[in-house]
């Protein structure tokens, strides 16, 4: 197909969104057989980009990553926009759709600064903004403290260097996106469970550009779609938001897994669906939240 004019590729402007970015323009020249310039990498800066020095909960959550893209891509200034799926809100603009998604990489979060949980030192500070992993981490080690760490992986690894806290947590996906997939160790699936969608680069197109959609369908990878789709409707059933310690995996063989936790990770409650499909998701929401502790119930109270 002879296009006239580039494709316009969004994304943030991070180290890791460039490269999620650019592993996406070379799938689409593979798939096409396209030359260099067909594709355009266009950064925008989202509000979550600018604003670092605050806890994302506290300016508005996970729309923060998208909400300058969505608008670039309502707007026609993009055909289409890469991101982490795991920073993409459950509900999404009605005219915005889901399109394909790229392979996924190693779901596990890496520990950096000890050889295990297990091996943190008494009382060991972690940095760590993810409300998942502070409260996976005091529920697997209460004497811990958790510090607020915020920024790319590269602020995120210099803090640990300059002492800021003893270690830290970072998923594997971006550490071996960013050509450092030897910092630290992988944390198993059965100690901690990923943030749903984690690991997933996505792509969105607006939902009435067909022509763009069908350009992209060449590259999705069914499997992680499928599975992402499951996680995230485990979260949609949930009500849950970024506020809320929520950890998910779908695999084809192995069914979904669910685990919702207190903020503190006082109490924590897990169960397992032999299916992965969406209605199995929504089905483990519903019997989670029916086993929940108070402590767990009330941060899904905005249901
Ligand atoms: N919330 C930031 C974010 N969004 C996606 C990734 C890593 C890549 C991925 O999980 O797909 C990260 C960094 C991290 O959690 O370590």
């Amino acid at each position: 197909m002879i296009r006239t004019r580039p494709l316009r590729l969004g994304t943030r402007g991070s180290p890791l969104a460039l490269v999620q970015a650019n592993m996406v323009a070379a799938a689409l020249r593979t798939a096409h057989g396209w030359d260099e310039s067909a594709v355009e990498i266009v950064p925008v800066k989202t509000t979550g980009d600018r604003v670092q020095d605050r806890p994302l909960a506290e300016i508005g959550g996970k729309a923060l990553w998208t909400k300058e893209l969505d608008r670039a891509l309502l707007d026609g200034d993009i055909h289409f926009a890469v991101h982490s799926m795991k920073d993409v809100e459950t509900i999404r603009p009605e005219a915005i759709r889901i399109v394909a998604m790229l392979p996924r990489a190693d779901v596990r979060d890496r520990l950096i600064g000890a050889e295990s949980i297990t091996a943190l030192p008494h009382r060991a500070r972690i940095g760590t903004s993810s409300p998942r992993r502070a409260a996976q981490l005091r529920h697997l080690r209460p004497d811990v403290s958790i510090v607020p760490f915020r920024g790319n992986v590269d602020t995120r690894l210099r803090k640990l260097a300059d002492g800021e806290a003893d270690a830290t947590l970072l998923a594997a996906a971006g550490l071996e996106r960013l050509e450092r997939p030897d910092i630290g160790v992988a944390i198993p699936l059965d100690v901690m469970l990923p943030a749903p969608a984690q690991g997933a680069v996505g792509i969105e197109a607006r939902a009435d550009d067909s022509e763009t959609q069908a350009l992209l369908a060449a590259i999705d990878h069914g499997e992680t779609h499928a599975c992402v789709a499951t996680e995230r409707a485990f979260l949609a059933a949930l009500g849950a938001d970024c506020h809320s310690p929520v950890a998910a995996l779908a695999t084809t063989g192995g069914g979904l897994r669910g685990e919702l936790l207190s903020e503190d990770g006082a109490y924590h409650v897990t169960g397992h669906r032999t299916s992965a499909d969406p209605a199995a998701a929504a089905e483990l929401a519903d019997w989670l939240l029916g086993q929940a502790p108070p402590a767990i119930a009330r941060l899904f109270a905005g249901r």
